[in-house]
């Protein structure tokens, strides 16, 4: 009734097969075709090889039953529809009404609703559960604002997690073309999630909670590499910033305010007539002498490149690309032409590894002039007047020496495109960590590039926006995530900004970025009181920095989001499945934004335990819901006991000092844990081991403060040589001892 090969265990009917592989305890391939065809993975799975934990098989009367460790698979012999059970028989998850099926447009699977919510879905607008909606999932060039759910946005993750009080598990759509999730709108008995065209093919992942569905997810799908040190700090953005003579004005504002910034990035205005990788020789006549000069001033920059290469056979790019048919055909096999930023444009078809390399050399003489990043814009990709805003969906890639049409390829391309400037970057420097920014992505982006939420608004309900939607982001694999922090398009305003500054300093990527023709948006330009307020956060995030370092640091390890909605971290409180508007700046920070204007105060939830306001220090009872005090300059914060939080001297921009210190602040609480991660925070040497890993934990019992500083690692000697503790909110410390030994209060520090 079943075939069973090395790899996965068929069964069919007299219309389907149905293919599954176990990949790991709680980790289920389901694939189901309706001819004979090979199951085809797409760029979001990096897992090659999986450790194929022990399973057995049984062939029971009406279905076959497969066990692993955690789960039970069950197929049903007759409609091959699958239900996911618990080691206790429980169902977490099951087809309704024989599951997939197959039609002229479109292939879907259903499944019976049991789940109270639904998250993940990426970069989607609307609240963080998405139970009830319905969502697609094909990258657009959204210029409109984008306030429901069902917006097309720059980016597909289909992938969601689905949670009720028993359950939690996520599935994985590994199909590339179109795809629609009915996430319980069309009915409250069954969802549906499918696509218009290709395979229907997903990865089922159980675990005991979010955080293990989400490692688990990622252990498929990928996980960040630690990224340069310099794009953690506060960048500065602008369409754009031209000529050379204001970037560089730009840059030493920043100085002479003593507003800390790392990055400045240059829009299409840099490039001559919009050609990629050329310069604008008028306004940018010494464009190496300019890179000197922000190079000694500390900063870095940034240039975007847009796929879209000007159709002008006297310019290189094009030519070659023309001679060595690198740009994507029509469906007559002609170079495919698009209107685009240059005007007429061909597109590099990155899905040819030959053509990603060439395009990655490309970047060299940008690199090699002192480009420190690469920003990948409208590589949806976007066409101009069209009404699709795309090129054809019948236009012609080539993957791995196979026609592939556009329609299977349209939500890779920019995933492809980054893998081409990323590779690029690699040859160029092999030792230093690429930076690359990308709009448009699908799943497993986070490999490549980190993304920003594309043309948002200057509204306070884009503000409140990017919560939500970079919570989401952060649980489907991509931690790196930022939206133009005051609004992309419209005029911000002093209040609205501060507002946006205030949040956006938790915010994994911070950069700050506006449209030609709007109102300036540098910190300044809003007058004294916005510029002393973002002056006060963004050093605070540089004060952050080794706190915000060692997050990217467990991204990199287990795939956690750095930027959390409560549920990730209190999942067994159900008052926090549904917040959108606080979230967790790792495990240790409840951020709670104004997103409103003219208010001074906004209710926060507080999930249990004791925390503690970042500012006055007063204790509150968690479990509770809170009016706190937010006048303009006040974002509210809290610490729950026994957090840690680590900080440095802030500087005006990263690297501008050697470090001496840092300190090390715990806040009051029975115990607490903290792991510490270093390196140089640009070089590929910790892969050799150069770095170091610290366990920091602490016990708290009358009056007895009890400090642990194990080192796990320690092969960076270069780091920090000092680690000074401060206690918080604690009044009646009588002895402290650090790995055993006594020290005073005044001097409780460690030297390594
Ligand atoms: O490099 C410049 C910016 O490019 C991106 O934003 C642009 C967006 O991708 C385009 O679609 C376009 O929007 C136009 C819109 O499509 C059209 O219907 C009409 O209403 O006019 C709009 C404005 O021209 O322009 C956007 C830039 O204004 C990118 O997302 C930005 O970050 C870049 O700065």
């Amino acid at each position: 009734m079943y075939q069973k090969t090395s790899e996965k265990i068929v069964v069919r009917n007299e219309v389907k097969k149905l293919e599954l592989r176990v990949l790991g305890d709680k980790i289920i391939n389901v694939f189901v075709s309706n001819k004979e065809e090979k199951r085809k993975d797409t760029i979001a799975i990096e897992r090659k090889e999986y450790d194929i934990p022990e399973f057995s098989i049984s062939d029971e009367l009406e279905s076959i039953l497969i066990e692993t460790n955690s789960l039970k698979v069950k197929i049903n012999k007759n409609d091959l529809s699958v239900s996911f059970l618990d080691k206790n028989g429980n169902i977490i998850n099951e087809d309704y009404n024989g599951g997939v099926k197959f039609s002229e447009t479109d292939v879907r699977c259903y499944k019976k609703l049991r789940e109270d919510h639904f998250y993940g879905f990426g970069e989607k607008a609307g609240y963080l559960d998405k139970k009830g909606e319905r969502l697609e999932m094909w990258n657009t060039d959204e210029f409109m604002t984008h306030n429901q759910t069902t917006k097309l946005l720059y980016e597909s993750y289909p992938f969601f997690i689905g949670m009720n009080d028993y359950h939690t598990y996520g599935i994985f759509l590994d199909n590339s073309f179109r795809s629609f999730f009915d996430m319980g709108q069309e009915s409250q008995e069954y969802y549906f999630f499918g696509a218009y065209g290709g395979q229907m093919n997903y990865y089922f992942i159980y675990g005991e909670d979010i955080k293990e569905v989400v490692e688990n997810y990622t252990y498929l799908t990928g996980r960040i590499s630690l990224p340069p040190l310099w794009v953690l700090g506060n960048q500065q953005s602008r369409y754009s910033y031209t000529p050379q003579e204001r970037v560089l004005e730009v840059a030493k504002t920043f100085r002479e305010k003593d507003i800390p910034c790392d990055v400045i990035y240059l829009d299409i205005d840099y490039m001559e007539g919009y050609r990629v990788f050329t310069w604008n020789k008028e306004t940018f006549k010494n464009h190496k002498e300019m890179l000197k000069q922000l190079k000694e001033m500390g900063f870095k920059v940034v240039t975007i490149v847009d796929p879209g290469v000007k159709r002008d056979y006297d310019y290189h790019v094009y030519r070659e690309g023309i001679e060595k048919g690198y740009f994507v055909k029509d469906k007559y096999g002609i170079t495919y032409v698009g209107k685009v930023w240059p005007g007429e444009a061909c597109f590099p078809d990155f899905l040819q590894e030959e053509v990603r390399y060439w395009w990655g050399e490309k970047h060299r003489e940008f690199i090699n002039d002192g480009i420190d990043g690469i920003w990948n814009d409208m590589n949806e990709p976007a066409v101009f007047e069209t009404p699709t805003k795309t090129m054809p969906e019948d236009n012609i890639h080539i993957l791995d020496g196979e026609k592939v049409l556009h329609k299977e390829a349209h939500n890779v391309y920019a995933n492809y495109m980054a893998m081409a400037t990323r590779d690029g970057f690699l040859r160029i420097r092999p030792n230093e960590r690429p930076f690359v920014l990308t709009r448009a992505a699908f799943s497993g982006i986070q490999r490549y590039a980190a993304m920003w939420t594309g043309d948002n608004r200057s509204l306070y309900e884009h503000l409140l926006m990017m919560m939500p939607m970079l919570m989401n982001i952060g649980l489907s694999g991509q931690p790196f995530a930022g939206a133009d922090v005051g609004g992309f398009e419209g005029d911000c305003h002093e209040e609205l900004f501060i507002r946006w500054i205030e949040a956006a300093v938790f915010t994994p990527f911070l950069r700050v970025h506006s449209a030609i023709g709007t109102k300036d948006q540098e910190p300044w330009s809003f007058g004294k009181r916005a510029e002393d307020i973002s002056r006060k956060y963004i050093k605070m995030r540089y004060e952050l920095l080794p706190y915000l370092y060692d997050l990217f640091y467990i991204a990199s390890q287990k795939g956690y989001p750095i930027m959390r909605p409560l549920v990730f971290e209190y999942q067994k409180d159900e008052n926090t499945h549904k917040i959108y508007d606080e979230f967790m700046f790792g495990e240790g920070l409840l951020v709670a934004p104004v997103y409103l204007p003219s208010k001074e105060r906004r209710e926060v939830y507080l999930p249990e335990g004791i925390w503690y306001d970042y500012w006055t220090g007063k204790g509150f009872k968690g479990k509770n819901y809170y009016l706190v005090d937010a006048p303009i300059e006040v974002i509210p914060l809290f610490v729950k006991e026994g957090g840690i939080l680590l900080k440095q001297q802030p500087q005006s921009f990263i690297g501008e000092k050697k470090l001496e210190e840092l300190t090390v602040e715990i806040y009051k609480g029975k115990e607490g844990h903290y792991l510490h991660y270093e390196d140089d925070g640009k070089s590929f040497d910790y892969t050799k081991g150069v770095y170091n890993l610290f366990d920091i934990s602490f016990c708290y019992k009358e009056g007895r403060m009890d400090i642990k500083f194990d080192k796990i690692h320690f092969g960076y000697h270069k780091g920090v040589k000092k680690y000074k503790f401060i206690f918080k909110n604690f009044d009646d410390i009588k002895e402290i001892k650090i790995n055993g030994e006594k020290v005073e209060k005044e001097s409780c520090e460690i030297e390594l």
